[in-house]
């Protein structure tokens, strides 16, 4: 895989996506329809996800290509693949609390390699470059120019006072039970794959997913942890948490910076 060409094409969709995205969240109302497993999509998750399967199958044409909007027509067949979630937090884009993201990564051997999560509403772009090292870029992040890139490391987290960051639209009273084991600090919540970004940066420690998600909604922001220093592991055995699974579902899981003492379920 020719990867410093995979970033590049990933970070421009993802910017081209997004501008997108933020043209049907400004205007006045959109329609929301209610997709066979209950979950809401818009035209925005649509109009994403056509541009960023056009652009990989055109630059990518000999890799296998997985998308949230498509998952209809594919079966999991092999272990490495780019995955996409055009719009992360469908719900949060629905009720404008703009925690929402743009989702693209390569997933290698089972495991999330490249990345990027891009988040138009709040103006936060994180992705893998070329080695693999995770940055956030900053400034105008125009699709055509590179702005500045900071690298991102883990916080070196304290056992005894932790920022834990959970889910917004999907919170319940195990993943509370779960947080009640830790010295907490203090609690965020937030939408989206931006929850693994926010540890990738330092901004949490931990953020513990004891609910339902797919591939597609973890894979992007696992591969930014990843580059950052950071883990993910599932929730029952605490091995890493691995892609190409059957029907493409995860496991509840935990990621974190390396230095939490991880508690047992
Ligand atoms: N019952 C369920 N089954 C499968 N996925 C679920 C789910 N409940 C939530 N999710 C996933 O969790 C994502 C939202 O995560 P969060 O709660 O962290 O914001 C959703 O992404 P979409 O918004 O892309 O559909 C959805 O895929
Ligand atoms: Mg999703």
């Amino acid at each position: 895989m020719d990867y410093v060409k995979l970033v590049e094409v990933m970070r421009k969709l993802s910017l081209e996506a997004g501008a997108k995205i933020m043209e049907i969240y400004e205007a006045d109302d959109f329609d929301v329809k209610v997709k066979s497993d209950d979950s809401p999509v818009t035209a925005a998750d649509e109009a994403a996800d056509a541009l960023i399967s056009a652009g990989l199958r055109d630059a990518f044409p000999d890799v296998m290509l997985v998308t949230e909007e498509q998952s209809a027509t594919h079966s999991t067949s092999g272990d490495t693949f780019l995955i996409v979630d055009p719009l992360d937090g469908t719900k949060e884009f629905i009720h404008r609390r703009g925690d929402f993201t743009v989702n693209i990564a390569l997933v290698e051997g089972g495991v999330p390699t490249r990345g990027v999560v891009y988040a138009p509403a709040k103006g936060r772009m994180f992705y893998t470059d070329a080695t693999g090292q995770s940055v956030e870029e900053t400034g105008a992040l125009d699709p055509d120019t590179v702005g500045a890139l900071a690298p991102l490391s883990v916080a070196d987290a304290d056992n005894a006072a932790l920022m834990v960051v959970a889910s917004k639209s999907h919170r319940d009273q195990a993943t509370d039970d779960y947080i009640s084991k830790y010295a907490v600090k203090d609690m965020k919540s937030a939408g989206s794959s931006l929850k693994f970004c926010l540890v990738a940066t330092g901004e949490a420690d931990l953020y513990p997913r004891l609910g339902r998600t797919m591939e597609w909604d973890t894979a992007a922001g696992h591969a930014v942890l990843s580059g950052a220093g950071g883990a993910v592991v599932r929730f029952d055995d605490l091995t890493p948490l691995s892609y190409g699974k059957e029907d493409y579902a995860n496991p509840f899981f935990i990621a974190y910076a390396p230095a939490v003492e991880l508690k047992a379920g």
